[in-house]
């Protein structure tokens, strides 16, 4: 098998020197970055070009390492008119994500060895993104009986996150035990806190508004009550908790108040909880239909202060794919979820880089270390330098574009942002050494399907040589 080419990124600024908020991009100073292999094997300036490099003329671009999603909806098993484990890490590594974490919510559950097995097997095939996947809390996610965490953890995929999301755990000694299990091999519960009695019905966020449309609330209190529960029962038992889609001013004030006391606790944020309103849904269009609700403008700018105080420590797409029966139809049966991957990004730069609230280096942090520290993800580089694991992009942070349909690369299409103005685009993605998106076009399944073994095979030499 021949290796990939080598890649020569001349005149880039790197992410992590542009540390200070609400300062011009142009104020770090560019430098050179040769990718040999599955490494980044050089950093300088003025780095001289080999016969069969391929030079990337990164003039204005900025390089961040590898996004990494914690909250990825991939659909397969069971769920392939929605999206495939193919199509959703298309739809990833156009969004410069070169790692996502994989809900259990499939058919079958992620809830064996094998099913987390045959779901990372997928991922590594197509090659366009390192799949981790996460394995249920509960058989069958029915929130009756733990699930094999031990074997999954054991097996070959060797989970470290543990999920109902799309439910709530919401048994606190099946919860307490849970999180006793995972703390053997610091693996980490990630919980959708939403308490199934007080939203029973619930179509949006409970409140005026819920009441003048006439739609059946979601109170934000169903949302605290668990997480508060959850503080105290990964208190009690010393393990790692992590919140899903945190999405009200409530929940920030519960998760500020548990990391001032100590507890191991971690919190995300989806990009369109820190841009959209429940007002949105006065149009009944389903696009905005999610679970947690979009919430009030006063949540919108609490969870933004929140991520600017590292309260919340990550941002996590939720990616929810949904054909498109399933949201064209009345608000009350149309399914809650919508995509997210591809538009992450340019959402974190209208929210937060150009509000001034995080700096370049904190945004890398919030879409890229913290989420693979969490996720306990092996092969991410912790800093784009000499040595280091080639997963990287290379952001365009200039002009807006309006997001459409070709931006979507993923089987469904439930965005709400079609037809936004949107600042940023990624301009190449590097997985591993070789591009996934080139010149801001993705590369073919085939190619990337190849340079993924090539890159496979690879690594397998590496680990043979230092045996
Ligand atoms: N977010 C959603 O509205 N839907 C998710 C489930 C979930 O994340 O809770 C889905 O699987 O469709
Ligand atoms: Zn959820
Ligand atoms: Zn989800």
């Amino acid at each position: 098998m021949t290796a990939n080419p080598s890649i020569l990124i001349r005149g880039v600024r790197l992410a992590s020197e542009l540390t200070e908020r609400g300062a011009d991009s142009a104020s770090a100073t560019p430098v050179d970055l040769r990718v040999s292999g599955d490494r980044i094997v050089e950093r300088g300036v003025g780095l001289t070009a080999q016969s069969d490099d391929r030079i990337i003329d990164a003039a204005g671009l900025i390089a961040l390492t590898g996004l990494v999603d914690l909250h990825t909806h991939l659909r397969e098993p069971g769920f392939e008119q929605s999206e495939t484990v193919l199509s959703g890490t298309r739809a990833a590594a156009a969004g410069g994500f070169t790692s996502v974490f994989a809900m259990a919510n499939t058919l079958p559950v992620q809830d064996t060895a094998g099913v987390v097995e045959q779901v990372q097997a997928l991922g590594d095939a197509a090659g366009y993104a390192t799949v981790r996947p996460i394995g249920a809390v509960t058989e069958d996610l029915a929130g009756e009986k733990l699930s094999e965490i031990g074997a999954m953890a054991q097996s070959r995929a060797q989970v470290r996150v543990f999920s109902d999301d799309g439910k709530c755990v919401h048994d606190p000694l099946l919860m307490r035990r849970a999180l006793e299990y995972v703390k053997t091999f610091n693996g980490v519960i990630a919980q959708h806190a939403q308490d199934p009695r007080l939203t029973e019905g619930a179509q949006m966020n409970e409140g005026a508004l819920s009441s003048e449309l006439g739609l059946k609330g979601w109170p934000a209190v169903a949302e605290e009550s668990i997480i508060a529960r959850d503080v105290l029962l990964a208190e009690h038992t010393g393990a790692r908790l992590h919140i899903c889609h945190l999405s009200t001013a409530g929940s920030v004030e519960v998760v500020r108040w548990a990391k001032a006391r100590g507890v191991q606790i971690t919190a995300e944020v989806t990009p369109h909880h820190l841009i959209l309103t429940e007002e949105l849904v006065r149009s009944y269009d389903a696009r905005y239909k999610v679970n947690p609700p979009l919430r009030r403008e006063e949540d919108v700018r609490a969870l933004r202060q929140a991520v600017a105080d590292g309260v919340i420590d990550i941002i996590a797409t939720d990616h929810a794919p949904h054909p498109l029966e399933a949201k064209e139809c009345e608000w009350d049966a149309a399914a809650f979820g919508m995509v997210g991957l591809e538009s992450a990004l340019p959402i974190a730069l209208a929210t937060l880089i150009q509000e001034g609230h995080v700096s370049w280096a904190e945004l890398e942090t919030l879409l890229s270390q913290r989420p693979a520290q969490i996720g306990g993800l092996a092969g991410h580089p912790t800093a784009l330098d000499a040595g280091q694991p080639a997963d990287l992009v290379l952001v365009d942070p200039s002009g807006t574009s309006t997001f459409d349909l070709s931006d979507l690369k993923g089987l469904s299409v439930n965005s709400p942002y079609l037809g936004m103005e949107l600042p940023g685009r990624i301009a190449f993605t590097i997985r591993r050494g070789y591009l996934t998106v080139d010149a801001g076009e993705l590369v073919d399944v085939d190619t990337v399907a190849a340079a993924g073994r090539a890159a496979g095979a690879q690594q397998g030499v590496a680990t043979e040589v230092a045996a």
